[in-house]
């Protein structure tokens, strides 16, 4: 049985599908310690977070058998990724669910900022009727800036132009014709700083985006900007911000997030005039709750089953298309990079993979992993996967050279995969994907073969003489070896040659040893594909 915990407060509507799962238990433990988790997470599959949970390298080492972690929302860096890249787990979040909600919540802020919503209620609860001090200002024809322009920035931007807000928008990724379409001004951070009459920021919290806005930004910026975050704290420096609004260039502020969470009890935006806050609000709604444990619920019930699954964070993005193209080629891959690595006898320097017919104008770079784990789980064992393949080889200074090129000797897809020790040994395995057939190594070295990559494979390598295959039929019959199937591969009549068989199960190794012993064998060896 599959185990799953989920240890910060997550929609039970949204984990229903894990909870109805027949292979399945979810344990819900919330609010617990690094220590409690270290204890209890070896136990566990499967961990599902929101941002309170601080996923350590600690946890991750403990989590022996963790296969994903998964994030209801969208932010990480509540995650030690490089941990769990080096450790193989894979690390998924929902990005989509809960754009429109910290967006609306943006709004929120905004408005409540531009009006002094909290500070208004604060005295009008208390018995204080004071309709002077609380003059607000309106949002028609204010510049609006927006730094980062992903899903909730410009979500963001979309809806300040229905309140006649010009936009500026700022993203190393916004290009002319996007601003455009979104009818927005691409602008750079000063000239946002310099014009703006309101700020909201959209940018995770990253060492470069980290304290982007801090005292040399407000030395220049437009005096009475409002500022809104919303994203992450620390992209905008708190100190250096309470100075600003001290000094009257920063009108007001609304923090959504800290830089601490939760802020310590004397933190100056608790206790500021101009400053509003909420408690990392920003998804919190019933809709945007259901949509990001439904989306991370899915993701992690495939990668608990081995199914096809997105999202993935320490993993490049890839569009489902290719996904669905390169699926059918994932078993191939890990299969053949396997077989090379069975027949290499040294440490491997370089690993080549040459991809060729449909497979040369796709991106490759899922199936590059499969053949990566494929290769190292020679001597790696099950601690290599998909996630962690590509960095386990750099970590091993193993060089990897992939080209892709039309031409395909005949086959409508080929997958070479060659394998260079420090010696000069060369081992090279080619297969394809034939319709209606399935998966074939068609290469072996220079040998053209067609087998078909089953668990037990016997590989021989003999002189092209009389005789020889019946011996080894006659051999492995006698130690109950059954043959499935056989090929025989040359290059010159009666020259070195090599021998495919598959067979039903494991070949003892004195079998082996006694085949070596027979007259023009050279060598025998085991292959095992899983
Ligand atoms: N307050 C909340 O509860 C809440 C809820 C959801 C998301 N968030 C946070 O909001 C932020 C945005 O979320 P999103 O879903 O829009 O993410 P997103 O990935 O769609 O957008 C982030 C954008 O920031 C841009 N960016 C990166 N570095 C930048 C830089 N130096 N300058 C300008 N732009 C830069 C990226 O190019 C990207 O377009 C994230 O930090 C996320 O964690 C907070
Ligand atoms: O990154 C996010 O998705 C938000 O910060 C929401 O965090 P939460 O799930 O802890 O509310």
């Amino acid at each position: 049985m599959l185990k799953v915990l989920v240890s910060d407060p997550i929609s039970d509507l949204g984990i229903q599908q894990l909870m109805d799962a027949d292979d399945v238990t979810v344990d819900k433990n919330t609010g617990l310690s690094e220590d409690e988790l270290v204890q209890i997470i070896g136990d566990y599959d499967a961990l599902l977070v929101r941002s309170q949970t601080r996923v350590t390298e600690r946890i991750l080492a403990a989590g022996k058998k963790l296969k994903v972690v998964g994030r209801a929302g969208v932010g990480v860096d509540n995650i030690d990724l490089k941990a769990a890249t080096q450790r193989g787990i894979i690390v998924i979040n929902a990005p989509d669910g809960n754009t429109i909600t910290t967006c609306e919540h943006t709004f929120a802020m905004m408005m409540a900022l531009a009006r002094h919503i909290p500070q208004a209620y604060a005295q009008t609860i208390v018995g204080t009727w004071d309709r002077k001090s609380f003059l607000g200002v309106e949002l028609r024809n204010k510049t609006l800036g927006v730094l980062g322009m992903g899903r909730i920035g410009s979500e963001v931007a979309k809806r300040a132009k229905a309140f006649g807000m010009n936009i500026l928008g700022y993203d190393p990724f916004l290009t002319e014709e996007r601003a455009e379409k979104l009818g927005i001004k691409l602008a750079s951070v000063n000239e946002i700083i310099r014009n703006a009459d309101f700020m909201t920021v959209h940018t995770p919290l990253t060492p470069e985006t980290k304290h982007m806005i801090a005292r040399p930004q407000f030395e220049a910026m437009k005096k009475g900007m409002r500022i809104i975050n919303c994203a992450r704290g620390g992209v905008i420096d708190e100190l250096a911000l309470v100075e600003a609004i001290n000094e009257g260039i920063v009108a007001g502020a609304a923090f959504d997030v800290f830089e601490s969470e939760p802020p310590a009890q004397d933190h100056p935006f608790l206790s500021h005039p101009k400053i509003i806050v909420t408690p990392h609000l920003g998804a919190s709604t019933v809709e945007a709750q259901e949509n990001v444990a439904i989306d991370v619920s899915e993701q992690v019930l495939h990668i608990l089953r081995d199914e096809p699954f997105k999202n993935a964070v320490n993993m490049p993005p890839v569009p489902s298309n290719v996904m669905t193209q390169l699926q059918p080629y994932f078993s191939l891959g890990e299969k053949l990079g396997s077989f090379a690595a069975q027949v290499t006898n040294q440490a491997v320097r370089e690993i080549h993979v040459d991809y060729a017919g449909d497979l040369s104008s796709v991106d490759t770079q899922p199936l590059t992993r499969y053949i990566l784990k494929g290769v190292l789980s020679r001597h790696l064992g099950s601690d290599v996967n998909i996630v962690n393949s590509v960095h386990l080889a750099k970590t091993r200074d193993i060089h990897l050279v992939v080209s892709q090129a039309p031409a395909t000797k005949g086959f409508t897809n080929l997958i070479t995969v060659t394998l260079k020790t420090q010696s000069g040994e060369e081992q090279r395995v080619a297969g394809t994907l034939l319709a209606g057939y399935g998966e074939r190594i068609v290469q072996l070295n220079q040998f053209p073969v067609d087998v078909a990559p089953e668990a037990h494979f016997l590989l021989i390598s003999h002189n092209d003489k009389p005789g020889i295959i019946g011996r080894v039929g006659t051999l492995l019959g006698e130690n109950g070896v059954n043959i499935a199937s056989m090929q025989v591969g040359r290059k010159i009549v009666g020259g070195e040659a090599i021998m495919i068989l598959t067979v039903d199960k494991a070949v003892p190794k004195d079998v082996l040893v006694q085949l070596v012993g027979l007259p023009e064998l050279n060598t025998a060896q085991e292959i095992v594909l899983n």
